[in-house]
């Protein structure tokens, strides 16, 4: 088996301390593999942020990280220190966030941005970065490089500032990149515009993803495999067709039920009962409360991980050991 690009085993997340320590990842472990997209999938408050934000260390002073195993092409992220992983955040490691805004400095120019982020990876020949910059604009296609680059932040729309972002990012050659609902925002069209360009940049650079949303359409155009999120952990991995087609957890048929009749745009819109809130995996299923084939078992005992079929798994106690 090639050591995977990102190996994380029983990361665990808090924030505070004390008494007042809330644990919001608790106990996340897949691998994500040269090359390859794998899609973060839950409602709001699952802990898709935090394990992304874990992973390249980017969470504030107020957050306690823990792992049996967190590595980056078999290094361990835990023993690298600040200055080493800020080395690595751009060159190996990147983030697209939800709001492309955040990104830039709005007093300066596009040009500024990407000759700035190519100059302190030394991507490209010392003197002509412009050209560079020109070039990696290009190839996320927009027509006028030289007119985007003489442009201010606010003078670009949401996708076209997404689109600079991308282009940035990926002209870097990272070799993992984690993307966080960065198409939020956006209206259909672009949106499906930007999933595609980050496809194809994916593929030409062959980098790895970690692609956070909470939308199973956006999924299925962009993901290999997704992990699906409840309360801080994965509830159920494997190959986006598999899952799609055959959903193993309710909470994935549900999200599943959601995701359709959102897109058929029914009168009536299937909705998950209940809240995710605040649920405890001590002695039980987190998703008990709301889960239609809930049994006794489920409120006795805390599901452990169960192979459905080679490289698919779900923790849930329907199906057999
Ligand atoms: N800095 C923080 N301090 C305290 N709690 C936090 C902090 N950041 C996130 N949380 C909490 O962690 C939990 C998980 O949040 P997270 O943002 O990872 O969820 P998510 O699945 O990505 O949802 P969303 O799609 O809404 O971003 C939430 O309950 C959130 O309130």
């Amino acid at each position: 088996m090639p050591t995977p690009l990102l190996r994380v085993r029983d990361l665990r997340t808090s924030f505070g301390s004390g008494d007042r320590k809330t644990e919001v990842v608790k106990g996340v472990s897949f691998d994500l593999n040269k090359g390859e997209v794998l899609g973060l999938i839950g409602e709001s408050g699952s802990g898709k942020t935090v394990t992304g934000l874990s992973v390249l260390r980017l969470l504030p002073d107020n957050a306690h990280v823990e792992a049996a195993e967190l590595t980056y092409n078999g290094r361990s992220l835990s023993e690298v220190g600040a200055k080493d992983m800020q080395r690595l955040r751009g060159t190996d490691l990147a983030m697209i966030f939800q709001d492309p805004v955040g990104s830039f400095n709005p007093a300066k120019t596009i040009g500024w941005h990407i000759v700035k982020a190519l100059g302190r990876h030394s991507v490209g020949s010392s003197g002509d970065l412009k050209e560079v910059a020109a070039d990696l604009l290009k190839q996320v296609n927009i027509r006028e490089p030289e007119r985007t680059m003489a442009s201010y932040p606010h003078q670009l729309s949401g996708g076209m500032l997404q689109r600079v972002l991308i282009a940035m990012v990926f002209g870097l050659n990272p070799k993992l990149v984690i993307a966080d609902e960065p198409t939020t925002n956006l209206d259909n069209l672009v949106e499906r515009q930007i999933l595609e360009l980050i496809r194809s940049q994916q593929r030409q650079h062959d980098t790895g993803v970690l692609f956070v949303t909470h939308d199973l359409t956006v999924a299925r155009h962009l993901c290999d495999r997704v992990a699906v999120m409840y309360s801080g952990r994965i509830v159920e991995i494997g190959p986006t067709e598999r899952i799609l087609e055959r959903p193993a957890h309710p909470y994935t048929a549900g999200l599943l039920a959601t995701a359709r009749s959102l897109e058929n745009r029914d009168a009536t819109l299937y909705e998950i009962k209940g809240e995710p809130g605040a649920t405890s995996w001590e002695k039980r299923c987190a998703f008990s409360a709301r889960c239609p084939q809930v049994t006794d078992r489920c409120t006795a005992a805390e599901p452990t991980e169960r192979t459905v079929e080679s490289g698919h798994s779900v923790r849930c106690f329907n199906h057999a050991a």
